[in-house]
């Protein structure tokens, strides 16, 4: 298997060096060259491996064998080994049409604990193999920045810092990145929104010589290896459901969205051969996306803060590898659609490209009162604490008209990471134990002007400690 770029200017690469690479060096985003079909008769086998038999199964589609078999296992035990739940991403039956599926029993209690955690292992054995200091940058709109630092803290090799946008994070969130002490951790509160933290980013691992200089590694979900360690879960989801006599009927998922990363592993394990009948994009009231899908056209909006501020994001960074796959594997047309979102702002759909777009997704948005009336209904009505991303996505699966398939919504965080809300829904909810005790403890972080070179100097001298 090799990689390219939706842009088309890279060499085709192997597994490891397209994920050293995270942004395509042309600023584009990896893709496979091409993707494995899995047969149903296959799939079906699938049924009885555990979820890291299941993960090593899905990557050995993609790995090209690249790190010896007892060694990926070695890092995918590890990797789920600090889930609280044996069964890594559990799924709760509400009703006969709805489940929800909890993505949230890693450490740091998000779905970005699913992909980070083997993350952070294998970029400590990438580390080792190679004997290469790895610098991580990514910027978060508060759950990525969290699951991975918690993913390499104290790793000997590694340093990692993360850009968050100042006070536009959780508390939670904030303290869990922020009271972190190990000294290979810089946290930068940038005073912007998360968009402003992801331009800043892309633009340094545009600057290769930069990037070369300094081993520049990301853990967005620009790097290939977060959207592949995804889809592991719909594959779980579809093969753990009790479907009942509807066995491997199609199901539909409905997937809390800000940069386009989770449900586009929906849409690769699709590609796979996964039967899911409609993927559905939930958005808060930064609602790109739903407009896209609704009525063609790709504008970045204002920005608003709301109370899913994971969500809270106008540029979504994966749109691009949707746009690959929609212009039939183009990398020329994926370049023009781009240079024309740069210069007008905007790209827009109509006739039957629009209705490709509603056949491949459903999009609905939640307002911030509705996002508070869907946690209230749960609570009452199957007493099930929603957190307000996942709020969002029972409040698209609700919207959506479209059928009478089976529905799994990803919750995609603990509640108690977004009390904010919980508290103006008046619900009192006990803190896990992890999270209590991080109140009583220092933060660490440098509040910065949302500038690159004031970035790049601050990048400079943590690194000049190595
Ligand atoms: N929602 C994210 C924003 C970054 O998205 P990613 O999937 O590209 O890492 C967050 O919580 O940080």
């Amino acid at each position: 298997m090799k990689y390219i770029s939706t842009r088309g200017q890279v060499e085709p690469k192997g597994f490891i060096d397209t994920v050293l690479m995270g942004l395509a060096d042309d600023g584009g985003l990896m893709v496979p060259e091409h993707i494995p079909v899995i047969a149903p008769e296959t799939l079906n086998e699938w049924k009885s491996l555990s979820y890291v038999d299941l993960f090593l199964t899905i990557f050995s589609y993609y790995t090209n064998d690249e790190i010896p078999a007892d060694d990926l296992r070695d890092l995918a035990t590890r990797s789920y080994a600090n889930f609280r739940h044996p069964e890594v991403t559990p799924i709760t039956k509400i009703d006969d049409s709805l489940y929800i599926m909890e993505l949230f029993h890693g450490p740091t209690f998000a779905f970005k604990d699913v992909a980070l955690q083997f993350m952070g292992e294998f970029y400590s054995y990438v580390s080792k193999k190679q004997n290469e200091i790895i610098h991580i940058l990514g910027a978060t709109s508060g759950d990525t920045g969290a699951a991975a630092i918690q993913g390499v803290r104290g790793k000997e090799g590694i340093k990692i810092c993360i850009l968050h946008p100042h006070e536009k994070v959780s508390r939670v969130q904030e303290l869990q990145m922020t009271t972190v002490d190990d000294q290979n951790v810089l946290n930068l509160s940038v005073k912007g929104n998360f968009d402003d933290c992801q331009k800043i980013i892309k633009e340094l691992f545009g600057d290769l010589a930069f990037k070369k200089e300094y081993h520049l590694r990301a853990i967005n979900s620009i790097n290939f290896l977060r959207i592949l360690a995804q889809t592991v879960y719909y594959f779980y989801a579809y093969l753990h459901i009790d479907q009942g006599q509807h066995q491997l009927k199609k199901i539909n998922f409905s997937v809390p969205s800000g940069n386009f990363g989770n449900i586009f592993s929906g849409f690769l394990a699709q590609k796979m051969g996964l039967p899911i009948n409609k993927l559905i994009i939930a958005t808060n009231e930064n609602n790109i996306l739903e407009r896209f899908v609704q009525t063609g056209e790709y504008k970045p909006g204002d920005f608003r803060s709301t109370y899913s501020p994971s969500m809270d994001i106008q540029v979504a960074s994966n749109f691009e590898r949707y746009l690959y796959y929609f212009v039939g594997e183009d990398a020329a047309k994926v370049s023009e659609y781009m240079n024309i979102l740069k210069s007008e702002g905007q790209i827009v759909m109509t006739g039957d490209d629009l209705a490709k777009v509603q056949s491949d997704f459903a999009a609905y948005g939640a307002s911030n009162q509705e996002c508070l009336d869907m946690i209230l209904k749960y609570k009452g009505d199957h007493d099930y604490l929603l957190d307000p991303h996942t709020a969002c996505g029972i409040t698209a699966y609700e919207k959506y008209q479209g059928d009478d398939e089976i529905c799994i919504t990803l919750a995609t965080a603990h509640p108690a990471k977004f009390d904010e809300a919980i508290i103006l829904c008046e619900i009192e909810q006990e803190f896990p134990e992890e999270i209590k005790e991080l109140f009583a403890k220092p933060q660490y972080q440098e509040v910065v002007e949302h500038d690159t070179a004031e970035i790049v100097r601050q990048l400079e001298s943590f690194y000049a400690l190595d």
